[in-house]
Formats: structure tokens, C-alpha cells, sequence
């Protein structure tokens, strides 16, 4: 699995341990920035990364901002992006377990590097369950990309 990470400001400390966090697991990455000690704006960002991924160019993409809602929100934006906006151990799990998410989003000043470390690790090793889900993740796809 090939992973797309970016961060704004707000989430640059979260995303260099989780960048270690990669290496440890032998999971491929592309770091996308910010490379900033200044004030960036996170859409930046955000959209990059879920182009990577929306375009197969990588599986999977994480962000991080000061409260995770900004990079979310601009995520959800681009087609093909099931994005959330996760800050406990359940909803890491039952995220990708129920909606096949393909974009992690996290809040740097919502919560600490053990947790978002912990977060990451189980989001990145959980496998879709598929059967019942799939249907529903069809559904919100039909809405998006109607057909012709
Ligand atoms: O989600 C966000 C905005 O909706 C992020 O938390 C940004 O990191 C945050 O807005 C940045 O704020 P700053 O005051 O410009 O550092």
C-alpha cells in the first residue's frame, strides 16, 4: 500500500510521527507538506492529497490540521474521497471496517501523538468488511457519479 500525507502548520508535528509510524510498518509514502514554519491554508493541501488517491497514483491519504475540520471538509469535496475526521481508537476501526475510507483526517490540537499514532496504525490495518457496506458506499457513489 502506497499512503499520500499532508498536513497544514496545525498538524506538522502529528504528521512527522506518523511519517516514522510508516517507516516502522514498511508502508510506502509521499509526503506532500507542508513544509512550513508560517501560516498555510489547508485546502492546499487537502486537495492534493486526495487527487493522489482518487487518481489510484496512491491507495490511501492522511491529514492533519489543528482540528482535522478544515482538511475533512476540502477532502469530502474532491470525487471518489470517503474522508473522516477521526479522533478515537472505535471510529478508527469501524471507518474503514464500514465506510472503506480512503482519506484518514486528524486534529493536532484536538489530540495527542500517542493517540493519533494509535489511530493511524489501526486505520491503515483494518480491511473493509464489504457485504452489507458495500451497498451503502454504492449508493453515496450513484449520488456522486450519477449515471448517464
Ligand atoms: O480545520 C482547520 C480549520 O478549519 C484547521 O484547524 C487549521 O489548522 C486552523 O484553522 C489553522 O488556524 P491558524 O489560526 O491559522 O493557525
Amino acid at each position: 500500500m502506497k499512503v499520500a500525507i499532508g498536513s497544514d502548520h496545525g498538524g506538522m508535528n502529528i504528521r512527522k510521527d506518523i511519517i516514522s509510524l510508516m517507516e516502522e510498518m514498511n508502508i510506502e509514502y509521499e509526503d506532500l507538506g507542508c513544509e512550513c514554519d508560517t501560516s498555510v491554508d489547508y485546502p492546499d493541501y487537502a486537495i492534493p492529497v486526495a487527487k493522489k488517491v482518487v487518481s489510484g497514483e496512491v491507495e490511501r491519504g492522511i491529514l492533519i490540521c489543528g482540528t482535522g475540520i478544515g482538511m475533512s471538509i476540502a477532502a469530502n469535496k474532491v470525487k471518489g474521497i470517503r474522508c473522516a475526521l477521526v479522533h478515537d481508537m472505535f471510529s478508527a476501526k469501524a471507518t474503514r471496517e464500514h465506510n472503506d475510507t480512503n482519506v484518514l483526517a486528524m486534529g493536532e490540537r484536538v489530540i495527542g501523538p500517542g493517540l493519533a499514532r494509535e489511530i493511524a496504525k489501526v486505520w491503515l490495518k483494518t480491511p473493509f468488511e464489504g457485504g452489507r457496506h458495500e451497498n451503502r458506499i454504492n449508493k453515496i457513489t450513484s449520488y456522486e457519479m450519477p449515471q448517464k
